[in-house]
């Protein structure tokens, strides 16, 4: 119930498809009419097929009432787009029409142009002189024109123009998803962790998103005080204690902890999931349970989990809040899955909201923990690395944020695979719970205990890791590793594994290399990684992250993905055209951040 009454109360934000038409009456404009509006409808008609919100509903277009042929029209379609929450624009038009008469002027949509290839009435043409007059007013817009000429009349969209249509759209819709919205602090800054000291200004200004902070003490005082649905709590227990099955405790002896104590912290780690879910996005229960103002939350689409060191050091870590609330499911079934970053790192938070919101499925929170080399695996278990895994390989791995869909027990094909919601079956929730473990937290490091999610990521799933990074004087950076999930033969991870904590959930990654810069080689990635932590993502996403990130203006400073799928704004080229990494950092510095 709270899902979709509550948490997405606000709707989404929608599509807005601009028809632009050559405004002269007495033939010409007459002419083009209905072919104008028919690609508009086209347009509309294949996002709202291909693109869906987090909640499963298809994307919403909405086109203007009339096609676009001078300043009053621009003005009209502007009008209805605010009214009807329109998040991006896309202006499309298979004929000459005025640039500045008729573009979108609005410095906050994001806005990408579709000139339609034919030589009768030339769009293309439109195309370049409205993204001149993009450039010019700074106010950057994607570009789309189709390799192939078409004929005049035609309305089909060819494939190239499909897939930029979509991208461009994907990465808007994800931009216009998280404006307006909260990251909630649960606590502050984690063991030093620099990523988790919340920058509001890169919230406010580059993401258009509000910062919301809470004390742990919030936890303290929801437990003690028993500010959560009663009734939920004794149902979320009831399917914890049937699906959740306690693995062995890696403690030493002496440290282990009575029966009696773990099972009182396993009721507070069930309570502080419904906490900081609520927390989160509020609960319509909590205010006829007398808590009006609770009942609210906090507004937020992510949110960050201080836990070490001051909560862990005397109460149950949040691994299992974290996890549950990062998966795919709960006790109340399949829903989207919220965002939750571990030890606060509000960096790799918006990593991990830019891939969700990218694809609608989960995404694994790690840390970047070891490069092992060929010759190193080889001298500490005997195996000589073979296949993806030859040239050494990442060992993700943190003390149990992980969601429970980076098991890879989801099918798709046949093959591993991390899907939205709506396409996970029962058998697949079933098979992820039984892959996982819920080991005593390692107590020297959680003196409160608590659980860790343990399992083991299955291979050959194709997987993006991204993080985002800030540096002073520049800004936010973002670094993408496009590459596989990989398994090794038992021994040798079992052997690599008891070398960290066990009682992690594990992912063995390996990057495609490209042979050149920062992709010469495994170790080289890790060597260029700008954090302890990394966000992965299901699938190879790099390139719909590189358009998201050049629309947010946050420069790419690595990444793996083929030349032929960059996208972004084309005035980026009139930055170079040679080298556009460094063209992509002078853009992004030119424009400055989508928001003020
Ligand atoms: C338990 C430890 O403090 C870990 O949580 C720590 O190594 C990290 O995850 C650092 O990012
Ligand atoms: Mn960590």
């Amino acid at each position: 119930m709270i899902e979709n009454t509550y948490r997405w109360r606000d709707g989404f934000p929608k599509i807005g498809i601009r028809p632009t038409i050559d405004g002269r009456r007495r033939g010409v404009r007459e002419s083009l009419e209905v072919q104008t509006m028919n690609l508009a409808k086209a347009v509309a008609k294949l996002l709202s097929e291909q693109l869906r919100y987090p909640n499963g509903e298809p994307a919403q277009c909405v086109i203007a009432d009339t096609c676009i042929g001078g300043i009053a029209e621009a003005a009209a379609a502007a009008k209805k787009f605010k009214t009807a929450e329109v998040g991006l624009t896309i202006t499309v038009t298979p004929c000459w029409c005025y640039g500045t008469e008729t573009m979108d002027t609005d410095p906050s949509l994001p806005k990408a142009v579709w000139g339609f290839n034919g030589t009768g009435r030339p769009g293309a043409v439109y195309l370049a002189a409205v993204l001149s007059a993009h450039a010019q007013k700074g106010l950057p817009a994607f570009g789309i024109y189709g390799e192939d000429v078409q004929d005049e009349g035609d309305d089909r969209i060819p494939a190239d123009v499909q897939e930029k249509l979509l991208r461009f759209a994907r990465s808007g819709l994800a931009v216009a998803c998280m404006k307006d919205q909260a990251y909630l602090s649960m606590g502050s800054v984690s063991m030093g962790i620099a990523g988790s000291i919340v920058n509001d200004t890169f919230f406010q200004e580059y993401l258009g998103m509000r910062n919301e902070y809470i004390d742990m003490s919030e936890f303290t005082r929801r437990l003690e005080e028993g500010i959560y649905d009663p009734e939920e709590y004794e149902k979320a227990f009831a399917w914890v204690k049937e699906n959740c099955k306690e693995g062995p405790d890696n403690n030493p002896e002496h440290l282990q902890t009575s029966r009696e104590r773990k099972d009182w912290e396993w009721e507070t780690v069930v309570k502080m999931t419904l906490i900081a879910r609520d927390l989160m996005i509020g609960n319509p229960r909590l205010a006829e349970l007398g808590f009006g103002e609770e009942a609210q939350g906090h507004h937020a689409i992510a949110s960050g989990f201080q836990g070490q060191r001051q909560w862990t050091d005397h109460s149950p870590n949040g691994d299992f809040l974290e996890t549950i609330l990062n998966s795919s499911f709960d006790w109340n079934g399949k829903r989207s899955p919220y965002m939750v970053a571990t030890e606060n790192d509000s960096l790799n938070g918006i990593g991990m909201l830019f891939g969700y919101l990218l694809t609608n499925t989960a995404q694994i929170f790690a840390d970047v923990r070891t490069y092992w080399s060929p010759d190193s695996v080889e001298r500490v278990t005997g195996h000589k690395l073979e296949g993806r895994a030859a040239n050494g390989l990442l060992h993700l791995i943190n003390s149990g944020s992980a969601t429970l869909d980076g098991t890879g027990e989801q099918m798709k094909d046949g093959k591993p695979a991390m899907k939205p919601f709506w396409e996970i079956s029962d058998e697949e929730v079933d098979n992820m719970l039984k892959a996982t473990q819920w080991r005593p937290a390692s107590v020297e490091y959680f003196r409160g205990g608590g659980f860790s999610t343990d399992y083991l990521t299955r291979g050959e799933m194709p997987m993006t890791m991204a993080r985002l990074n800030l540096v002073k004087g520049l800004g936010p950076v973002l670094q993408i590793a496009e590459g596989y999930s990989v398994e090794l033969p038992e021994h040798v991870h079992e052997t690599l594994d008891n070398r960290t904590d066990p009682t992690w959930p594990t992912t063995w990654f390996v990057p495609n290399l490209t042979d050149n810069g920062a992709f010469t080689s495994v170790y080289d990635v890790m060597d260029n990684w700008g954090a302890n932590h990394g966000v992965i993502s299901y699938g190879h996403i790099g390139a719909d992250l590189i358009t998201l990130a050049s629309i947010l203006r946050i420069p790419v400073s690595m990444h793996n993905v083929p030349k032929e799928k960059v996208f972004r704004p084309r005035a980026w080229g009139l930055f170079g055209t040679e080298q556009a990494e460094n063209a992509d950092f002078r853009a992004c510095q030119n424009f400055g951040p989508l928001y003020k």
